[in-house]
């Protein structure tokens, strides 16, 4: 086939979701473990203009774990996981807070911004977007404090829903502050589905730094295609890692009426673009109705 009619292909196959998102908020989770290198990072802003250009209505939440982790380690601030989630000391919300705030919202904006004035940063501190509340996590039986740890109880959207008619990319950082207004530390992941549902979103995408949801974890030669919201809540509670805040939030969306969740890997370069335009085959896709399929992993021993 000639190279004109492959691309002549590739952009005819985009109209069906061309048409199924025009006008439609897709929110976007970008983890922090997916923007490992400047390439990866300006391909992914691309995609996101990319989005608003083609009609859809692309909103971001960002992560930063590593970043913060780093940022931590410099300061000789000690700070460690339990459960996927961080504890979180005053000190070390500081920390969180200039790290996602100051710094990945930043660049990830800048990049946009290099394609038009499209991207506005804002945090869950902004114009009420979010209302945290402190929670703990349980781990094996037992409960674990997890310091300024929150997790969204409010959203007011008004101001994102703003900045969307104004035909913006809110970049949105997962920092919110409690009904007292101290600040706490949210994960991305979580703050993404209370968006992704606030805003009645048609789809939650996950970026992350695997092929998706491994049910043979860690041996992972069979990645989950797709998956029910309820097959997916029996398999939770044997997950780890960063695994159990990220398929928990794609839970809590579809629960809360977001049409699909999808896992996809970031380290992949145009990700977004791949996923929103192709029928099936990468990720994870979390959906109402469907059976558990699983497909050999990319990287699966022969
Ligand atoms: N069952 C599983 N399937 C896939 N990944 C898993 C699983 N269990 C744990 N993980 C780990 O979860 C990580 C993703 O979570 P996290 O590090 O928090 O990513 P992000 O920064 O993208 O939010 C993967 O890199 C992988 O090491
Ligand atoms: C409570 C909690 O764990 N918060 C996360 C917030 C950043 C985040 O979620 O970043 P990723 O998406 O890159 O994992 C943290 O402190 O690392």
């Amino acid at each position: 086939m000639s190279t004109q009619r492959i691309k002549a292909d590739v952009l005819a196959a985009a109209l069906p979701w061309l048409k199924a998102y025009n006008g439609k908020v897709v929110v976007i989770k970008y983890g922090g473990n997916a923007m490992t290198d400047d390439t990866l990072k300006r391909a992914f802003a691309e995609d996101v203009a990319f989005l608003r250009f083609a009609g859809f209505k692309p909103v971001v939440v960002h992560g930063g774990g590593p970043q913060i982790s780093r940022m931590l380690d410099k300061l000789g601030i000690d700070s460690e996981f339990r459960g996927g989630l961080r504890v979180t000391t005053p000190e070390a919300m500081d920390v969180v807070r200039m790290v996602l705030v100051g710094q990945v919202q930043r660049e990830l904006v800048g990049l946009i911004n290099e394609h038009g004035p499209l991207a506005v940063g804002l945090s869950g501190e902004d114009a009420g977007l979010f209302t945290a509340a402190r929670t703990n996590t349980v781990v094996d039986g037992e409960e674990v404090d997890l310091g300024l740890v929150g997790e969204v109880v409010d959203v007011r959207p008004e101001a994102v829903l703003d900045l969307i008619e104004a035909g913006r990319i809110p970049v949105v950082s997962s920092v919110a502050p409690d009904t007292h207004g101290t600040v706490h530390n949210v994960n991305a992941d979580s703050a993404a589905a209370s968006l992704a549902a606030a805003l009645g979103a048609e789809k939650l995408l996950v970026l992350t730094d695997v092929e998706g949801l491994f049910l043979d974890w860690p041996a992972a030669q069979d990645v989950v295609g797709e998956i029910s919201p309820e097959a997916l809540a029996e398999v939770l509670p044997t997950l780890d890692s960063g695994m159990i805040p990220k398929m928990s939030a794609c839970l809590q969306a579809v629960q809360a009426g977001v049409p699909r969740a999808t896992v996809v890997d970031g380290r992949e370069p145009h990700a977004v673009l791949v996923e929103l335009f192709t029928q099936e085959g990468v990720g994870t896709q979390v959906l109402p109705g469907v059976e558990t399929k699983t497909r050999k992993a990319r990287d699966a021993s022969a």
